[in-house]
């Protein structure tokens, strides 16, 4: 025999009941069943609702007496909507109707009662409450007999004998067993049905069995007539691997132990509440946790042993509204009894305690309880400890709020090592704080205390960490999507599935911001639309996008920057303060004054977040990450000679005397190699950046002023108050330019920007390079680093390739992207 019992969503309407009928129909083929339902779905809050508004003398219960009614009716109604057409459906139809009346009349006369003596006594409480399940259990048996179904009735209560504790009744085991056991011997029907939650004190008064009531009966059933299953039907498929309101990710346990599954119900698995299942564990017998809305899913069985070749971590759960208390002074050290008389006090004041640690110093003791339980705890803690505070021996009890606490669990853990280091290496690298640890002897619960901000972050990552084999998601918040921008949502649309199979990368762009509007979204934004997402978002703030990052609060968080803007660069340290990482093709914060480089820096190594910017030099080309290598590894840099502007090469490779300056430069404009600003280009000053940004990473603290520029510009050039004005300089100048060239012609020399560093000391300009230096054939927008270093002193290494461009430098960006995802 099987008991089965339904939960209010699965009997909250007439399509959930209709549901609910086809699964005892099947399920009643193959057994006999014993089926305890629940009230309809929010009966129970309303029948109390309408009792303390009738105490308080408050009229407005009729109304909620109404809404009970109607949620009937309206039940009513849907299971027998053909009955018009059919003689003997309508008078089943009838007859309940009757009889849901006669019972809600007698509500009625309750409440009236309770309304004109002012009083709700836990005696009456416990006789309304019993109407929820009494009017629930009288619609779902005579629509089953309606549909022929073979069916008894068993009010609970003639089973079910408690003591007189009203509300939260316990149960006299020996004369309730009998009772069960006699009559279901002595039934023969395929369903019987209950009542779930009711029962009757040996006084014959009506008791409830508390929280969880409808489990309770139904657990309590299936042990007295040793049940093959225990089944509860509810509204999600079994217990899940984690909170799925916050993990997308999280999926059904197919499997748990009885143990696993009272860890993970004591930790914010709602779906049961181990108390009440407490009579079929001792009797070793199958619990099933099932969807009624989706009875196909497999749901999760729980039983003594799971298979031994199962994962170690079951779930991982989450309890809220914790706060951490700690008792602590150097008078405790060695003394017995603190503790004793600690946790007496919170014991006389039924102060339930979640979580304890002590430190082996014996210096402080912490414990975690509910939120609501803190101030009452300080208080009467304070009081018991009075004396030995004042003598200065402990401090008054320190209090922490707005805690949670979460706990991996899993009855395997212990013959695994490495789990609690797992576990505390993920939030250590998602910058979740932990304030304190738990980790029975059993070790089939390692718990932490963190703050609530970082739940949701902690779950993803430990979920990420254990359930998802290995994929990795990184949170991109992009700011600028100009030229380089666009082609870089471009490449990670067109590349993210490749990542995801091949590399277990899943890159989600959870921001996108210019300098008009922003748009965030925890789901991710929708690629093929981003344009009009962002065109539809809100006014862009770069402090309004550095809030919705942290509120959002998403593990492998990364902010990038494609801007060539001074204020967004003066932002990262508030991103890598918050263990946000930083990727920048903006070079302006690497090449700004070397203290807020420095703090970058700092910053980057001690919030754990990476700050990369190889984009900052050659673009796509892989230059800052190699001189890293050589200088990580013990080479010394001695001399650097390069050619660091794709503009500037691609303007003097294109520049002849058949063509004009001003033609040259609009054309690297136009193609995208140009800063923004192309007088950033043309005056040196990009590049004069790119090798100051070298120089620093080679360990050298220089500063722009400290670096020789040779300007080849015009002065009026220089002195434009516009980019428009520029360029006009370059048509009126042409001829200045033209003798530039002449100049290096008649020397069989090309023109190349070249950038030095030698000895400590940088500089950069215009030269004429004779054929034979490696310069000299540089094509297109080509650069060209030499490194002259310790270990490669007479022939360089050498990085060459294409050095402007928005898809190398989007490339560039991902690379640096990747790089994180790989760390
Ligand atoms: N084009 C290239 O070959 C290379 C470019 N870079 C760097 O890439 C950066 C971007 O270059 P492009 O895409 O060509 O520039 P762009 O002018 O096409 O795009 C810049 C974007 O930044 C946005 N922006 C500016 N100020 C902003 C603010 N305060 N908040 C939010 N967004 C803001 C603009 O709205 C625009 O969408 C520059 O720093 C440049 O030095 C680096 C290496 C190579
Ligand atoms: N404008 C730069 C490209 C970005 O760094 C160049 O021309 O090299």
């Amino acid at each position: 025999m099987k008991i089965l019992k339904f939960g209010g969503t699965s009997v909250g309407s007439a399509e959930n009941i209709n549901k609910v009928i086809s699964i005892l129909e099947q399920q009643s083929k193959d057994t006999n069943i014993a089926v305890v339902v629940s009230a309809v779905g929010g009966i129970t809050d309303k029948l109390l609702e309408a009792a303390n508004l009738a105490c308080n003398k408050d009229l407005e219960y009729k109304q909620t007496y109404n809404a009970i009614w109607s949620q009937h009716s309206k039940v009513i109604e849907g299971l027998f909507e053909n009955s018009d057409h059919d003689k003997n459906l309508k008078k089943s139809h009838e007859a309940l109707y009757d009889l849901i009346s006669e019972k809600l009349n007698e509500l009625k006369s309750l409440l009236d009662g309770i309304y004109l003596i002012n009083e709700l006594s836990p005696k009456t409480k416990d006789k309304l409450l019993s109407f929820g399940e009494a009017l629930s259990s009288t619609i779902i048996y005579h629509t089953l007999k309606s549909r022929q179904v073979d069916v008894a009735y068993k009010n609970a209560q003639e089973l079910i004998v408690t003591d007189s504790n009203f509300n939260n009744a316990i149960v006299n085991f020996e004369i309730t067993n009998i009772n069960i056991q006699l009559y279901f011997n002595s039934n023969s029907n395929a369903i019987v049905l209950l009542p779930g939650f009711v029962s009757k004190s040996v006084h014959g008064e009506i008791t409830t069995l508390g929280r969880g009531g409808s489990d309770y009966t139904a657990a309590i059933i299936a042990a007295a007539i040793d049940a093959d299953e225990l089944q509860i039907w509810t509204d999600v498929s079994g217990m899940y691997t984690t909170n799925p309101k916050l993990v997308k990710q999280a999926a059904p346990i197919v499997e748990l132990s009885y143990q696993e599954a009272v860890e993970l119900s004591h930790f914010g698995a709602k779906v049961l509440y181990p108390p009440t299942v407490m009579p079929v564990l001792k009797k070793k017998i199958p619990i099933v946790i099932k969807n009624t809305l989706d009875p196909e899913a497999l749901g999760t069985t729980i039983t003594e042993n799971t298979q031994p070749n199962g994962s170690p971590v079951k779930g991982i759960s989450n309890i809220e509204n914790i706060a951490l208390l700690t008792l602590q002074g150097n008078g405790m050290v060695g003394v017995p009894g603190f503790g004793k008389r600690l946790f007496e006090t919170l014991a006389q004041e039924k102060i339930n305690i979640v979580l304890i640690t002590q430190s082996s110093s014996e210096h402080s003791i912490c414990f975690g309880i509910s939120d609501n339980d803190a101030k009452r705890a300080k208080e009467v803690i304070d009081t018991v400890f009075e004396y030995e505070i004042q003598l200065l021996k402990i401090d008054p009890i320190i209090v922490e709020t707005d805690l949670s606490i979460i706990a991996v669990i899993g009855d395997k853990m212990k013959n695994h090592q490495g789990i609690s280091g797992k576990m505390f290496s993920t939030l250590g690298k998602n910058n979740v704080n932990i304030r304190a640890i738990a980790q029975g002897a059993s070790e089939r619960n390692i718990s932490a205390i963190i703050h609530k901000n970082d739940v949701k972050k902690a779950l993803n990552s430990l979920h990420e960490q254990f359930f998802e084999i290995k994929t990795k998601q990184i949170n991109l918040f992009i700011t600028g999507v100009g030229n380089v921008g666009e082609r870089l949502i471009e490449q990670i649309h067109q590349q993210k599935s490749y990542l995801k199979e091949n590399f277990k990368i899943s890159l989600k762009i959870a921001g996108l911001s210019n300098s008009r509007t922003m748009v965030v979204n925890d789901d991710g934004i929708n690629l093929k639309h981003w344009k009009q997402q962002l065109e539809n978002g809100e006014k862009a703030s770069l402090k309004g996008f550095l809030n919705h990052v942290k509120k959002l609060n998403l593990r492998n968080s990364v902010f990038v920057d494609i801007t060539a803007n001074d204020a967004v660069a003066n932002i990262y340290g508030d991103y890598l303060k918050h263990s946000i990482s930083v990727v920048a093709c903006n070079k302006i914060a690497c090449s700004g004054n070397i203290e807020y480089y420095n703090e970058l820096k700092i910053l980057s190594r001690q919030y754990n977040a990476a700050f990369l910017f190889e984009t900052n030099v050659g673009a796509g080309l892989p230059v800052i990450d190699t001189l890293n290598h050589l200088v990580t590894s013990g080479d010394k840099i001695n001399t650097i000679q390069a050619v660091l502007s794709g503009s500037l090469n691609f303007i003097f490779n294109n520049f002849n005397a058949e063509t004009t300056f001003y033609d040259v430069v609009k054309q690297a404009q136009e193609e995208g190699y140009t800063e923004p600003d192309p007088r950033i280009d043309l005056s040196g000053i990009d590049v004069a950046r790119k090798v100051l940004i070298l120089a620093r990473e080679s360990g050298h603290a220089l500063e722009l002023s400290d670096l020789e520029s040779d300007n080849f510009l015009t002065n009026d050039a220089m002195e434009a108050a516009s980019v428009e004005d520029f360029f006009k300089t370059l048509i009126k100048d042409e001829t200045y330019y033209q003798s530039l060239f002449k100049s290096a012609e008649d020397k069989n020399c090309q023109l190349k920007f070249v950038a030095e560093f030698n000895n400590g000391k940088a500089k950069v300009g215009l030269q004429e390079i004779p054929e034979g230096h490696p310069f000299y054939n540089l094509k297109g927008k080509d650069n060209i680093v030499m490194f002259y270093t310790q270990r490669y002193p007479e022939q360089p290494m050498i990085i060459k390739g294409a050095g402007a461009g928005a898809d190398v430098t989007a490339s560039g960006l991902f690379a640096d992207i990747i790089r994180i995802a790989n760390n």
